[in-house]
């Protein structure tokens, strides 16, 4: 699975671009604020139907422009396809897949994957739960589709029950519906958790066999998925666990109308990291952080190879010149086949190391 061609038009400090890549390493190199994270999103964004890093398509499209166009020509499953995106400042997206309309992101998932390393995942280990969600939900998006259609749904169901919750108290008429969005809260929550537990024991399970080999057999690195405290095993069908997240936010009700905040629910849950036993979060040396944070990112990588039979695309945001040197050869090594995406400021070595095509960037052009 690669991309072959991209070309962007009035995406972010890009006006007009065009450019090709090879399917093994591009070295993305340039001096700091040219665009080189933004060339990387844009890879991204038509992986995942989103960036990783902005919270709405208007950040994407340049400033003095209403409008951004993306364009993937990618080569996946043995077939050539055209993935396209037409960000509006004051309408809504287009995104066409070989000229036909998509209705929802979900449908441009699963089409071109992508492992995403960039220096926030360094913290996957000491923030909070928010980042180990985003975590487990980016990969499960791109692996399954029905999943990203059920997270959609659950945020913009906790959007609205969040403003009920708010205002109930100048209108109280909007109590009236709350019944309503629990429930469908609950469904959509089942769902989440049913494909997030799944995937942890999965993750934790190959996360924990790279972190070994990278810290020469001495350490022990689990990952434990953590829900809604009535559920008793996350592992069974959507159908069995609906129940005890009613359950869940009927005990929560009268709490969340005093806070006026969402307290129950699948956007609360972790993935707590262990290292021999001890919370990472807590204890866990510089060093040790890094190795696990690269540990699940590897282990992400190959998740998408069993489950497709090739290897996503694996995007490295400025994360290598954070690591020392045996962190770099480790990742480097480990990359052995597929398309990798590598941004960083300096020339020279990595260029060597990867025996990679270089591409710099300047000023939102190749230079
Ligand atoms: N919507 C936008 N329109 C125009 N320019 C934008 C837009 N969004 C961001 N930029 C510009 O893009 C530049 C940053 O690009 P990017 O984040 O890709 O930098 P970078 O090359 O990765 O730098 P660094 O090495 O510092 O991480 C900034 O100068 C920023 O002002």
């Amino acid at each position: 699975m690669n991309v072959r061609q991209i070309t962007l038009r009035n995406f972010r400090n890009y006006s007009e671009f065009e450019t090709e890549f090879t399917d093994k390493v591009n070295v993305i190199i340039g001096d700091n604020a040219q665009g080189k994270t933004n060339l990387l999103e844009a890879v991204y964004f038509m992986s995942a139907g989103r960036s990783f890093r902005a919270k709405s398509d208007r950040e994407l499209i340049s400033f003095d422009s209403d409008a951004a166009y993306i364009r993937a020509d990618i080569s996946a499953g043995g077939r050539e396809q055209k993935l396209e995106a037409y960000l509006f400042r004051q309408k809504r997206r287009q995104l066409l897949a070989n000229d036909v309309k998509l209705r929802t992101a979900g449908e441009l998932c699963g089409r071109l994957r992508a492992v995403l390393f960039c220096p926030d995942d360094l913290q996957m280990v000491r923030e909070g739960a928010a980042v180990r969600r985003r975590l487990m939900d980016s990969c499960l998006c791109q692996l399954r589709p029905r999943y990203a259609a059920a997270l959609t749904e659950n945020n913009r169901l906790l959007e609205h029950k969040t403003r009920i919750l708010r205002d109930h108290h100048e209108k109280p008429s909007l109590l009236y519906t709350l019944d309503d969005f629990d429930l469908r809260l609950a469904q959509t929550g089942a769902e989440l958790i049913y494909y997030r537990a799944a995937y942890a024991a999965l993750l934790s399970e190959k996360a924990s066999k790279i972190h070994r080999e990278f810290s020469g057999g001495r350490e022990n690195l689990t990952l434990t998925y953590k829900t809604v405290k009535t559920i008793p095993d996350p592992r069974k069908k959507p159908a069995e666990l609906l129940p005890h997240l009613q359950e869940h936010l009927r005990d929560h009700r009268r709490a969340e109308l005093e806070t006026g905040t969402c307290l129950s629910g699948a956007h609360k849950d972790d993935l707590e990291i262990d290292i021999d036993g001890i919370p990472a979060r807590s204890f866990a040396s510089q060093g040790q952080a890094r190795t696990a944070a690269l540990s699940v990112k590897l282990a992400e990588r190959e998740i998408h190879y069993d489950d497709g039979g090739e290897y996503p695309l694996l995007l490295l945001d400025d994360v290598l010149s954070e690591l020392d040197m045996t962190r770099q050869n480790f990742v480097l090594n480990k990359i052995g086949e597929g398309q990798v995406f590598i941004t960083c400021c300096e020339d020279g070595r990595l260029k060597s190391r990867t025996g990679g095509k270089v591409l710099h960037i300047d000023g939102g052009r190749l230079a």
